[in-house]
């Protein structure tokens, strides 16, 4: 049965005078893929930012399996279950694919997060990294060093980063952007597999409407900061809102 793993009550953000996120107030189930769409500056990213703690509210509460998250930090969150792709990229540029893997598996096991305890016979954590390493296709990159990967690869890699730490809710951020036609169905395969985990919830900020048909279960639109529709992905795409917030603007194919 599907339940609400996080909620965004009034959520809120100002900055200066600006309202770029104003007053959402949204509940997130489990087994649930929601598109987040909206037109640029509708304010996506600054809710995701919110969300995942890169930015402090103004007003309103961010709320993790009913526990007050608002106040804590992207860290924090990170620990309870909140997982968004990018804020694991990079960790470790000069480490290869696999080694960067290992280092969250065995962050996710309790035994910190120290490059420096790494040696080869952690075999208990190698075995699980190489198997998230040929999930997402990057068993030929394994020992490469991520800053020498493609584009295509880290982004395969920030997929990969974020299955190895399972969190609760799974951020997207447009995880197809800048990838080639080839290499986009492998991330959105693995994206649609996370769907069967019927205890995870996933959010996933996207433009492209082939992915979103795909993909989501619900889609919430946002326009100027504020929640202009919610509902299944037929019903919001026929709606008016999403008609006029668009009107030949970014969002492919509407
Ligand atoms: N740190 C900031 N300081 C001031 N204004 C900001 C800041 N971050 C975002 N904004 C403003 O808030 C609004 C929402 O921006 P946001 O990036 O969240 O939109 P978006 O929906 O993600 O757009 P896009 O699809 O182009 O990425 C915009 O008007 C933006 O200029």
């Amino acid at each position: 049965m599907s339940h609400p793993i996080l909620k965004t009550q009034d959520l809120t953000v100002r900055f200066g005078g600006h309202v770029a996120v104003d007053h959402i107030s949204c509940t997130f189930n489990a087994g649930e893929l929601t598109a987040i769409v909206g037109p640029n500056g509708a304010g996506k990213t600054t809710y995701f930012n919110l969300i995942s703690g890169q930015i402090p509210s103004s007003e309103g509460s961010v709320a993790l399996n009913d526990r007050d998250i608002t106040r804590m930090s992207v860290a924090q969150r990170t620990h309870l279950g909140i997982g968004r792709a990018f804020q694991l990229t990079n960790l470790f540029p000069n480490l290869s694919v696999l080694e960067n893997i290992r280092l969250v598996i065995q962050s996710k096991a309790g035994r910190g997060f120290n490059m420096f305890s790494m040696a080869t016979s952690h075999d208990d954590l190698t075995r699980p990294a190489m198997e998230v390493v040929e999930r997402v296709r990057l068993a030929d990159q394994a020992d490469q060093v991520v800053a020498e990967l493609s584009h295509g690869n880290q982004r395969k890699l920030e997929v990969a980063l974020l299955i190895a730490l399972d969190p609760l809710v799974y951020m997207f951020d447009e995880p197809t952007a800048g990838m080639s036609v080839d290499e986009a169905p492998v991330v959105l395969d693995l994206i649609a597999e996370l769907k069967h985990r019927k205890d995870r919830s996933i959010l996933l900020v996207e433009h492209k409407m082939d992915v979103i048909r795909t993909l989501a279960d619900r889609i919430i639109v946002l326009h100027n900061g504020a929640l202009a529709a919610d509902g299944d992905p037929a019903t919001v795409m026929a709606s008016d809102v999403v008609q006029e917030a668009y009107m030949g603007k970014e969002l492919e194919d509407v």
